[in-house]
Parts: C-alpha cells; structure tokens; sequence
C-alpha cells in the first residue's frame, strides 16, 4: 500500500481582483504520484511547472479542486477538512529557505522545542530530547542555547531537519531543501538525509529542479510535464525522456567545459568579396 498517493489531482489558483476580472490559472491537471513507506521519490520540473503546488498538497496546506489525496489508504483530510493530529505529525516539510524558517529571536533549543513539546514533559526531558536530535544531525549539543540565525547556514538547514524529525515523521517533504547550500555542504546534507532514511525509515518527496542531485539519492524520479508528474524509469540513461527531462540535462553544465574548436586563421591572402 502507498504511503502518499495522488489520485487523479486537478488543482490551481484564482488570479485578479479588484480591478481585474478574476479568473482561474490551473497548476495541476489529472496529476497522480504515489510513494511507498521508506521510498525516496524525486520530483523534477522548471521554474513555475507545480512542483511546490504539488508539495503543499501532500501536506494538506491546500486541498486539490478535484481529486484524492491519501495517506497510509485513507483520504488526508476528514469530512470536515481536518487532518487528524497523527497524520499531521508524520508529515513534516523542509524548505529551501533556513533563515526564513525560522525566527531569529529563538534558541536552537526553543526551535525544537515547538514540535517537541507535544509529546514530552519538562523541561529536562525537553532539553535531553533535543540534545539527541542534534546528534542524530551531526550538530553539537554546546549550540542547544545560541540563537539559531548565529548558526551558518548548512547548520540552520541541519537545524531545520532536526525540527522536522522531531515528531517522528513517516514522510518528509524536501523542497529545494539543498538549494541554498554550497556544493560541499550539499553533499554533506544529503548523506545525512540518506543515512536518517536509512535509520528511520521515513519516506522523502523530493522536489527540485536541480537534476544532478537525484543521481544516488532518490529510488523513482517524476518530471513535472503540462501539469502532470510523469515517471522516468531512467533519467540519465539513452532511452527516450519527457521533453522536460531533456529540457533539465541539457541545463546539467559539464564539470569542466571540452576544449572550445579553434577558428580557421584567415588567410593571409584571401581573397575578400
Ligand atoms: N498562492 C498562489 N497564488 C497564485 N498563483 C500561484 C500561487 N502559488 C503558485 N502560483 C503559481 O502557480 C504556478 C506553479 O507554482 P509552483 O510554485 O508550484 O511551481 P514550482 O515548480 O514549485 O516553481 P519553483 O521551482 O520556481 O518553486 C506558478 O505559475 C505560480 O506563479
């Protein structure tokens, strides 16, 4: 059984307003993804193709003008547009942004605190919960009292993850949540999120526009395609591929640019028209 499942999702957004006719932009058309328990399934698309649309879906920020969305077999939200409390803690979100997700008044400790909080009592219990989840992303415990705009931003984004494991989440949303780092520090972010899936289980939807970071991190690959995420057995292999996986390799720069041909030196001679 999925543990997320998109069926057959339509959805937009209304434009205009006072002074412009409203009307409706659609985003999504008949989109339907599933991912299984522990799966890393990537989510590849341009700029603006619906992949955060997409994303706020699958955490029930939105709900789809038609279609389901499912969680662990059952509809996310109840009758009443609700998401029961469980289903809302095992599915926790990290964006690409640290610094805008998170206060800048708040203490590493009181930034875990929020999700924490729910399930623990005291503040010792708090304080040695919140110890653990620094180790768990290979942050030092002497940071749990600095504010955490004063952390670097890999360390934020670490920071981030460990919010966002906190509640114990099945599925964590990836939303460009490498983008902002530099390359060493990328590379670093991911081996820590592939050992913590490898740890704990959880499943990752992970959106990017970024087709380099795919190879060896997610198990299946979409590419957003006229509103649809569709399925790329082999992204990087010859078969064929949606226009816009071409579109997203042939944006893939070469590590080191090939010699460029040299021009023909113009004869000394020549004869001009
Ligand atoms: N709240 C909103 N109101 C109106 N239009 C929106 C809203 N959110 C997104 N859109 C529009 O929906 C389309 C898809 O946006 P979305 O953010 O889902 O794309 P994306 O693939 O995640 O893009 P990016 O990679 O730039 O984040 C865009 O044209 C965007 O302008």
């Amino acid at each position: 059984m999925s543990l997320l499942e998109l069926r057959a999702v339509s959805h937009g957004y209304r434009q205009g307003g006072l002074f412009a006719p409203r009307t409706a932009k659609s985003v999504l058309r008949d989109a339907s993804l599933q991912i299984a328990p522990g799966e890393c399934v990537a989510l590849l698309g341009p700029t603006g193709s619906g992949k955060s649309t997409l994303g706020r879906l699958a955490l029930g920020l939105e709900r789809p003008w038609a279609g389901d969305v499912r969680f662990d077999g059952a509809p996310l939200h109840d009758r009443r547009g609700r998401i029961a409390p469980v289903t809302r803690r095992a599915i926790q979100a990290v964006f690409q942004d640290p610094h805008g997700a998170t206060s800048p008044r708040l203490t590493c400790l009181e930034v875990l605190a929020e999700p924490l909080r729910a399930g623990s009592t005291g503040k010792a219990a708090l304080r040695d919960q919140a110890t653990a989840l620094l180790r768990d992303v290979g942050l030092d415990p002497a940071l749990l009292d600095r504010l955490a705009h004063r952390l670097s931003g890999g360390q934020l984004q670490r920071l981030c993850i460990a919010r966002a494991l906190a509640p114990a989440p099945r599925l964590v949303l990836l939303d460009e949540a490498v983008n902002s780092l530099d390359l060493e520090t990328q590379a670093l972010v991911l081996g820590l999120l592939r050992e913590l899936r490898r740890r704990r289980g959880i499943a990752y939807l992970f959106v990017t526009h970024d087709l380099r970071l795919v190879k060896g991190f997610a198990d299946r690959c979409y590419v957003m395609q006229d509103g649809q995420p569709i399925e790329v057995a082999d992204p990087f292999g010859p078969g064929l591929v949606p226009p816009a996986m071409a579109a997203l390799r042939a944006a893939i720069l070469p590590a080191l640019p090939g010699p460029r041909p040299l021009r023909q030196p113009a004869a000394a001679n020549a004869v001009l028209p």
